[in-house]
């Protein structure tokens, strides 16, 4: 899909019919309520009149009753159907705006998305989509059925008393329009600023939480406390600033109206004395300004409400909008299903990094083989497997497969090419077989249980309730070893051809790091294996092993 057809602006587009229904709907309620009030008042107004001329009994009483009795039906089955309406449409948009943002965002990760930071990330599906998928109801339905309630109450009022309309049109300008500008005029820096300030409060408290354990070891919880509660109060003082200029525009609101409603009156008295119109007309137009300066109050909210959400929408774009860091070929060429990776002569530097990382860097995997890449920390060993994932494309050179280029294939297919465990590999929490799935979605359950046996896994797994077994947080219920075991199945599971692997035994014991590496090269099958690691390997664990010294890689004797 282009991206111009995958806009924010499509997924509200996509729900026209509902929303156009929505508005309509709104606009019903909104004309049934105006309308009710100023046939109301006209017809109590022309009541009390009849009563005292005495002219009672020749009273039209059923005409404006039964109308006021449709109008109340009308207005009440409109709301029923513009609640029903209206929130479904926004519920719908709220779904849509979710798996929008993912589809976007995914193909991002990690290399764009790993450079904003996860709380960020969070606020910004949280906060701004909320901010934005309540707009209907908020914002965009209000405007627009006000908009056109004004033109019809204008119009309605030109009917009765030109000069009245032309009243009640300025006072739309002042009241329903230059009131609720002046609120948001000028203020959009300010919400761009409470907006990243809420970003900074779920950011704190979400990186708080995250690292809670290590932040009581160190006794750092109060300072970070501390730094939450400025979080919270600069966010609290913005929106506090935010409501002080809603109500500042309430005030004028309140203002405005009070004087136009005086001219009104005077406009329409006038017009009744002079027997230009009728004086329940007089009364009918005095109550229809009631309920225009009624409905105008919520302009100020709902302009708040679009400018709040422009701002959120500005700040998911500006996520989604990062070009990604490898660019899909047009017409992708096929792969082989088992063939030699090679790196030619391959140059790599970071962006805005000052120099390169590898520079000239000639590495080949066959079929089966399996090499070690050894370094010291910051020689650029997680960067060349980086490379090899596709996450990057190197500035100069080539990774090729079976001779072709890495770059003419699709990242998909290429990525089905591959199993890879990396550095501290997650484990998520749920059942043993959820995280196993992951690797391979339709695997049965004998496929499950015949990979946790070749990792050792499988007595662990019978003791603590088979697959369903519950792994907590982080792998919580697992040991460190046992963790990295459950998530070499999942990449086993792949069934790719290279298994790559980043310091598969980061943060093990000796005993146990040392049994993983002795049982990696059964665990294979024929796979290619590309592992970056610190560590002395036993003997047999690997075929090659490399160092990487400024940029370029050195053949190590095996021990
Ligand atoms: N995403 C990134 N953006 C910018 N620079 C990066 C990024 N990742 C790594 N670097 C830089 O590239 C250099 C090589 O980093 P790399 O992670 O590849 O080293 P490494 O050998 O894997 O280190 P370690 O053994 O500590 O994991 C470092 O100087 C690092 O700061």
């Amino acid at each position: 899909m282009s991206r111009s057809a995958d806009s924010l602006r499509t997924v509200f587009l996509r729900h026209r019919p509902r929303l156009l229904l929505a508005v309509l709907l709104l606009w019903t309620t909104m004309l049934a309520g105006t309308a009710l009030l100023g046939l109301s008042g006209g017809f109590l107004t022309a009541a009390a009149l009849a009563g005292a001329a005495g002219l009672g009994q020749g009273f039209n009483f059923f005409t404006p009753s039964a109308g006021i009795r449709g109008l109340t039906m009308a207005r009440i089955a409109s709301r029923y159907f513009e609640k029903l309406v209206g929130h479904d449409a926004t519920l719908r948009i709220a779904r849509d705006l979710r798996v929008w943002f993912f589809r976007r965002a995914l193909p991002l990760a990690p290399a764009r998305l790993g450079a904003t930071r996860t709380g960020d990330l969070l606020a910004r599906l949280l906060g701004d989509i909320g901010e934005i998928d309540g707009l209907l109801v908020r914002a965009i339905g209000p405007l627009l059925a006000l908009g056109a309630l004004t033109l019809v109450g204008v119009g309605s009022a030109a009917l009765i008393l030109p000069s009245a309309a032309v009243l009640l049109a300025v006072l739309a300008l002042l009241i329903g329009i230059g009131v609720p500008w002046l609120g948001v005029r000028g203020h959009d820096s300010e919400e761009a600023d409470r907006a990243a300030h809420r970003a900074a409060l779920r950011t704190a408290a979400f990186e708080g939480l995250e690292g809670a354990a290590d932040l009581a070891a160190l006794n750092a919880g109060n300072a970070w406390q501390l730094k939450v509660r400025v979080a919270a109060k600069q966010v609290a003082s913005r929106d506090r600033r935010r409501r002080l200029r809603l109500i500042a525009a309430s005030t004028l609101h309140g203002v405005l109206a009070g004087l136009g409603l005086v001219a009104m009156l005077a406009l329409a008295l006038h017009a009744a004395e002079q027997q230009r119109i009728a004086p329940e007309m007089a009364a009918g137009l005095v109550f229809l300004t009631v309920a225009m300066i009624e409905l105008w109050a919520g302009m100020g909210l709902a302009w708040q409400s679009l400018q709040s959400g422009r701002i959120a929408a500005a700040r998911l774009q500006g996520i989604v909008e990062q070009a990604p860091s490898v660019q899909e070929p047009v017409s992708p060429q096929p792969l082989a299903p088992a063939a030699t990776v090679h790196w030619d002569d391959v140059h790599f530097q970071w962006p805005g990094a000052a120099r390169p990382v590898l520079r000239g860097l000639q590495l080949t995997l066959a079929p089966g083989e399996r090499i070690a890449i050894r370094g010291d920390s910051g020689s650029g060993k997680t960067t060349l497997s980086s490379l090899l994932l596709r996450l990057w494309d190197p500035q100069q050179g080539r990774l090729t497969y079976g001779g072709q280029d890495l770059r003419d294939v699709a990242q998909a297919d290429w990525h089905r090419h591959l199993a890879w465990l990396p550095q501290n590999a997650p484990v998520f929490a749920g059942s043993v077989a959820a995280n196993l799935r992951l690797g391979d979605p339709e695997a049965s359950d004998e496929a499950l249980w015949a990979v946790l046996q070749r990792v050792r896994l499988g007595e662990w797994a019978e003791r603590n309730g088979g697959l369903q077994a519950w792994v907590g947080e982080n792998g919580a219920t697992m040991s460190a070893g046992q963790a990295r075991r459950l998530a070499l199945a999942r990449a086993l599971l792949r069934n790719a051809p290279i298994l790559l692997v980043d310091e598969p035994t980061e943060g093990l014991d000796v005993d146990t790091a040392r049994a993983l590496l002795q049982d990696l090269p059964a665990l294979l099958e024929g796979r290619s294996l590309l592992m970056i690691t610190h560590d002395d390997l036993p003997a047999g664990v690997v075929d090659v092993q490399y160092r990487l010294v400024d940029g370029v890689l050195v053949r190590e004797p095996l021990r």
